[in-house]
């Protein structure tokens, strides 16, 4: 029996045409089926279509292995198997790309050193930023670089790496120079790499294998699905949670089908079970392979197809201009990328501060409606541009944590907590701009088609309202008359026991429609203070000179005479997905 292996997945990432493909074809020995750019397509057109998996074995370093004691006695040394995902560059494929990274453990950022960062370099690196925790940057391609200046141009290009990471989560990661095919596309294939050894040597060392966790639901991507006559379909992939043991019952959600597993294989060798992190063929009996060329496949039943979820947001900072309620963007939500409409909103203001809570969403509290995802005030020295940009907490006061209602074109299956990516992929791929807008975690999906009616109530997501009006004339001490804050045609009654405050300081409560042209009756419980009667009643007694003809002592109207009218505010709550579109009192 073969000795133990332990793999890990490292991503090939970067700008196209930047080497990825060759540099995964120097570093493999051994290559699985749909390694470099073997499809017809990818061929003709020279760039890669779609992820391509390769592998190489090392001796397990030592800093992988298991404590002596948990050691079994003599036996074939245990291999670490590194699994390349060669994504593929062009700015087109990025959800194959987001999907690819998704898979990884390390990310291998490849960057052509004649041509430093590339729009989709950055990309890549926003993307690893959400989905990856380490990050070696390969500067490929330095056989280009003019002989006597190599070193110089390199140590150069290794600055402005490092520059860039800085204000990065992979700040101080490291940079190593290659030159993965030397002389390029029609050097002799006798011309040998350079720098691969001590890549190898670099990626060994940085590699950390996360905890496998073989409890939870089995969750596979599968990246290639074909038929092998007499025996079943096979689809290979990598195993994203739980684990898989022959016999077992997988579910094929997107064909709402299940099948027995009856073999399975990682890069040649038959297994018996395979837990999260590894490779996998496995073997089913027959299903139409072309009907699932990408998907996941799951334990029966653990997948949930949602027409719209609450997901907690963060914006990706590189991406240019607000993101806007009920805006459109291309959601990627764990494997699969569909139009989805945005509804943004924030903790109610008393809670800001509030810890960010990342697998659950709270149903009890309630939230603030937002315009637009809120943003950190920036800086001074911004402040020109930054006036353009609605949509700033005030004051610096930005939320902890926000969260959209994404509300899908067409129902998406996804596993639980998944990751979430908005971005904006129909923006001008030559723009160099970054297209990816903002990445959370879905929290909570919303799985009946009716949910706007049978779910959306229970979101207690609210608009702060505002009306301003103005006092018309007193009718006791109790009592005034207002207008101004209603249109004629708005139903008073749905405001009746609201409070209003009067600009002069008292307290009001709606009591009642007043006529039909949209005045009404307020009551102030407080009574009126002797100042206000006074500013009030004489600006009353003016109305009524000029009605009836009165004659005023001329320095007494000249006195009374309010600078301003007296005004009256209303502030109240209106709950975004209240059937019955009631107002709510507002602190
Ligand atoms: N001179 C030189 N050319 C290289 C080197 N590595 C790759 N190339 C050439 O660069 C071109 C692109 O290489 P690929 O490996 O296909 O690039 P890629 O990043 O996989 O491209 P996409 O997958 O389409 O994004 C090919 O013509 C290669 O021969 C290198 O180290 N030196
Ligand atoms: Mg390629």
């Amino acid at each position: 029996m073969a000795g133990r292996r332990v793999n890990v997945n490292v991503g090939v990432l970067g700008h196209i045409d930047s080497g990825k493909t060759a540099l995964a074809r120097a570093l493999s020995t051994t290559a699985s089926t749909a390694a470099f750019d073997k499809q017809p397509q990818s061929r003709e057109r020279g760039i890669t279509l779609d992820l391509g998996f390769s592998c190489f074995c090392v001796p397990l370093p030592a800093h992988l292995r298991p404590a002596p004691a948990a050691q079994r006695g003599p036996g074939p040394e245990p291999r670490l198997q590194v699994t390349l995902v060669d994504c593929p560059g062009h700015a087109s494929l990025i959800r194959t790309i987001i999907g690819g990274a998704q898979i990884i453990d390390l990310m291998m950022l490849v960057i052509d050193v004649t041509k430093g960062m590339q729009t989709q370099s950055a990309e890549c690196l926003v993307i690893g930023q959400i989905a990856c925790r380490k990050l070696i940057v390969v500067l490929n391609k330095t056989d280009l670089l003019p002989e006597g200046k190599r070193q110089a141009a390199i140590d150069r290009m290794a600055k402005k790496m490092q520059r860039t990471l800085e204000n990065t989560k992979f700040r101080g990661a490291p940079v190593i120079p290659v030159a993965a095919k030397p002389g390029g596309p029609d050097a002799p294939e006798t011309e040998a790499p350079q720098g691969i050894p001590e890549l190898i040597k670099l990626l060994v060392s940085q590699i950390s294998i996360p905890t496998r966790d073989p409890s939870g639901p089995f969750l596979m991507s599968v990246d290639h699905c074909f038929s092998i006559k007499g025996q079943g379909t096979v689809m290979t992939g990598t195993i994203l949670s739980g684990s898989v043991s022959l016999g077992d019952s997988v579910e094929i959600p997107a064909l709402k089908v299940v099948r027995k597993v009856k073999s399975m294989q990682m890069f040649h060798t038959p297994v018996s079970s395979a837990v999260q992190g590894d490779r996998l063929g496995i073997c089913v009996t027959q299903f139409d392979p072309k009907l699932l060329e990408r998907g996941l496949v799951c334990a029966p039943e653990s997948l949930h197809t949602v027409h719209a979820a609450l997901i907690s947001v963060e914006k990706i900072p590189y991406f240019r201009g607000p993101l806007q309620t009920k805006a459109k963007f291309h959601i990627t939500v764990g494997h699969e990328t569909v139009m989805g409409r945005v509804m943004f909103f924030s903790p109610a203001p008393d809670s800001l501060d509030r810890e960010p809570v990342l697998d659950s969403f709270d149903f009890s509290r309630e939230y603030l409606f937002q315009e637009q995802y809120l943003c950190p005030a920036p800086a001074e020295a911004d402040e020109a541009e930054a006036t353009e940009k609605a949509g700033q907490a005030s004051a610096g006061r930005c939320p902890r944590q926000q969260w959209a209602l994404v509300e899908f074109e067409k129902p998406v299956t996804c596993p639980r907590l998944c990751l979430v990516i908005g971005s904006r992929l129909d923006a001008d791929i030559h723009a160099n701009t970054c297209r990816l807008a903002f990445h959370g975690v879905l929290l909570h999906g919303l799985g009946d088609r009716d949910y706007a009616e049978s779910a959306l109530p229970a979101l207690r997501v609210y608009k702060l309202k505002q009306k301003h009006g103005v006092v018309e004339r007193v009718l006791d001490d109790h009592s005034v008359i207002g207008r101004s804050l209603f249109k004629k045609e708005t139903n008073i009654q749905l405001f009746v026991g609201l409070r209003v405050h009067l600009s002069t300081g008292e307290l009001g409560v709606i009591d009642s429609a007043f006529g039909q042209s949209g005045k009404f009756k307020v009551h102030i419980p407080g009574g009126l203070s002797p100042e206000s009667k006074k500013i009030l009643t004489s600006a009353l007694k003016k109305r009524g000179r000029a009605g009836r003809g009165e004659a005023a002592k001329p320095e007494e109207a000249e006195r009374l005479e309010p600078a301003q009218p007296v005004g009256l505010s209303l502030s109240f709550k209106r709950y975004v997905f209240d059937a019955h579109k009631r107002m709510v009192q507002s602190p």
